[in-house]
């Protein structure tokens, strides 16, 4: 079973998959970006002001197609529960505010579009719910996305998502105090490890 953790940055969902590791131990633990020298040419695209935001989206769905080969199919093959903080979702909903005044007409569709082909959907996705403006003050604004009105642009995109797969996502409440986030989602994970044995 495949859960992701989404949600604005500063919403959490790194504080919950830490937490996430000492309550479900058997899981595989994941990430993106990830580890790898794809992961890092992510990272200097996010570092990068000037970085050319279709350019970024590419380096990022790069680096899940090595996620989903190297670590999400084999683990998921294995019958493991694989958790990863940040998913296909991040893209959907953060390169679409990017490439909103390009000349893509639908960002969103266009990103979504490229990913279909071969893509793992999640069984789950934890949507940890914080306002833009805690979120940006929460992660201290150091890098281009974590700037309260583009978080805004991000935060719809999100909505966007959650609506068209109501099913798919369970929301939590992220303004809570952090004990009272981590408990709801290991109630959520242990309940959906329960309706799957
Ligand atoms: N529920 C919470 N309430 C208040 N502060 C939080 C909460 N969860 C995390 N934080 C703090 O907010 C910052 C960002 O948290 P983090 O887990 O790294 O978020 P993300 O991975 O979503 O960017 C950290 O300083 C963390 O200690
Ligand atoms: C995975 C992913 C992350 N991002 C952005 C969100 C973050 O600003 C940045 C790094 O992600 P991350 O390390 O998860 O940051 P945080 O813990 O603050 O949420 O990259 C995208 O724009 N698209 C993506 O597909």
């Amino acid at each position: 079973m495949l859960i992701t953790l989404e949600g604005l940055d500063g919403s959490g969902k790194t504080t919950v998959w830490e937490a996430l590791h000492d309550s479900h131990p058997e899981a595989t633990f994941t990430r993106e970006p990830t580890e790898s020298w794809y992961g890092e040419a992510v990272n200097r695209a996010i570092d990068d002001d000037g970085a050319d935001p279709l350019a970024t989206l590419f380096l990022f769905t790069a680096d899940h197609a090595d996620h989903l080969s190297r670590t999400i199919r084999p683990a998921l093959e294995n019958d493991e529960l694989v958790i990863s903080d940040r998913y296909s979702d991040s893209r959907y909903a953060y390169q679409a505010a990017a490439l909103s005044g390009s000349d893509l007409t639908r960002p969103m569709e266009y990103i979504r579009g490229i990913h279909s082909a071969f893509t793992r959907e999640p069984d789950k996705t934890i949507y940890i719910d914080v306002d833009p403006e805690t979120a940006a003050a929460r992660s201290g604004s150091t890098n281009q996305f974590e700037d309260a009105a583009f978080l805004a642009q991000v935060e719809s995109n999100y909505e966007r998502l959650i609506d068209a797969e109501p099913e798919r996502f369970v929301r939590v409440d992220g303004t809570q105090s952090p004990e009272a986030v981590i408990d709801t989602v290991e109630d959520v994970v242990d309940r959906l490890r329960g309706s799957q044995s």
